[in-house]
C-alpha cells in the first residue's frame, strides 16, 4: 500500500445526502443467464465526480445506461433525488464516446438546438429565448469554443467536436451528467487537455458526474471516488476514495498517492478479469525457449 502524499479533500463530504441511490440493483439481458449487474449498491452525492472502471464486459455501460433510464433494471431500487427512475429525464444528461452533432448546424446552433426546441413551444416567452441565448454564449466561453461558434462540425478536430457535445449536454443545466467514455476516441494529448477542462466545468457547473472509462489514470485524475467493477457477473468489486485535493493538476499524476492507487486498481482489474492468469502464462512461455513452460 502506498502512503498518500496529498491530503484527501473534503469536497465530496460524507454528510451530503445521496443524489443517486442504487440498492440491490440487478440487470439481466433477455436470454442471457449471467447477470450484467449483480446486487449493485452505490450512492452518489450531490456535486460528486464518480468514475467507473473495470475490465471489458463488467457492466460499466449497463450501469450508466440504467442510471440514465435507457435500460430497465430487473431487481432492486434506483432513485434520483429520492424519486424512482422509470426512464430518461431532464435531470440527467448523457455524453457518449461518439458525439452525434448535427452536421448541417454550426457549433452555436448545435449547442442551442435542444433548448431552442423547448423555447419554440407555444408557452415560450422572449425571456426564455434570451436565457437560452445567454446560456449558449456562456457555454461557448466555458468550453473554449467562442472562436469556432460559426464553424460546422466537420471543420473541427475530434476534441473540439466533443467539447460541442458536452456543451450541448450542459445546455439545460442538468444536475446529473452521465459520461460513457467521452474521451475514448481522442489522442493522449487532447485527452489531457479535456481532463482539465472537464474538471473546470464540473467546478463551475456544480453538477454531479458519473463517468465511465477504461483508463485507470483518467478515472483517478477525475474522480473523487473510483468504483471498480468486475465481470461475469457484472458487479462492484471495490470503491476507492482518491487521496488527492479536489483541484487537480497534471503533476499529481506522478505523485506516490496517484501511482499507488493506480497500481492497486490495475492489480485488482488483473485479478478479477482473469488477465493475470493470461499474463502469467505468457511470462512462462517467454521464459522457456521451446514453450515447455506451458
Ligand atoms: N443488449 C445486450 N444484450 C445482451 N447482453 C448484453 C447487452 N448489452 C451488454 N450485454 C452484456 O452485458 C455485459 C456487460 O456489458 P457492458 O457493455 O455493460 O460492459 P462494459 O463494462 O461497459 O464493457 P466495455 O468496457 O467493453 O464497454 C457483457 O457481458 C455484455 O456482453
Amino acid at each position: 500500500m502506498s502512503i498518500p502524499f496529498f491530503k484527501a479533500d473534503a469536497a465530496a463530504s460524507d454528510k451530503a445526502a445521496p443524489l443517486i441511490e442504487c440498492a440491490g440493483l440487478w440487470k439481466f439481458y433477455p436470454g442471457v443467464e449471467t447477470p450484467a449487474l449483480q446486487d449493485v449498491n452505490l450512492q452518489v452525492r450531490e456535486n460528486e465526480f464518480v468514475t467507473l472502471v473495470g475490465a471489458s464486459g463488467c457492466g460499466k455501460s449497463t450501469l450508466l445506461r440504467t442510471l440514465a433510464g435507457l435500460e430497465t433494471h430487473s431487481r432492486g431500487t434506483l432513485s434520483v433525488d429520492g424519486t424512482p427512475v422509470t426512464g430518461p429525464g431532464p435531470d440527467r444528461a448523457m455524453v457518449f464516446q461518439h458525439y452525434s452533432l448535427y452536421p448541417w448546424l454550426t457549433v452555436l446552433e448545435n449547442i442551442r438546438f435542444t433548448r431552442q426546441l423547448k423555447a419554440h413551444t407555444k408557452d415560450r416567452t422572449s425571456a426564455d429565448v434570451e436565457a437560452a441565448s445567454g446560456r449558449a454564449d456562456a457555454l461557448l466561453q466555458l468550453m473554449g469554443l467562442t472562436s469556432v461558434a460559426k464553424a460546422y462540425p466537420n471543420q473541427l478536430s475530434g476534441g473540439m467536436q466533443q467539447r460541442v457535445a458536452i456543451a450541448r449536454a450542459l445546455m439545460s443545466r442538468p444536475p446529473i451528467v452521465l459520461m460513457d467514455e467521452p474521451f475514448g476516441a481522442l489522442d493522449a494529448q487532447t485527452r489531457e487537455v479535456m481532463h482539465d477542462l472537464i474538471a473546470h466545468v464540473h467546478r463551475q457547473e456544480k453538477s454531479t458526474v458519473v463517468f465511465v472509462t477504461h483508463d485507470v489514470g483518467e478515472a483517478i485524475y477525475l474522480g473523487h471516488r473510483v468504483v471498480l467493477m468486475a465481470p461475469r457477473p457484472g458487479r462492484i468489486d471495490s470503491i476507492h476514495e482518491v487521496p488527492l485535493p479536489a483541484r487537480r493538476s497534471q503533476d499529481m499524476k506522478l505523485s506516490p498517492a496517484f501511482l499507488g492507487l493506480k497500481r492497486t486498481i490495475l492489480d485488482r482489474i488483473r485479478d478479477t478479469s482473469g488477465m493475470r492468469t493470461d499474463l502469467e502464462l505468457l511470462q512462462k512461455l517467454s521464459a522457456s525457449p521451446d514453450g515447455a513452460g506451458l
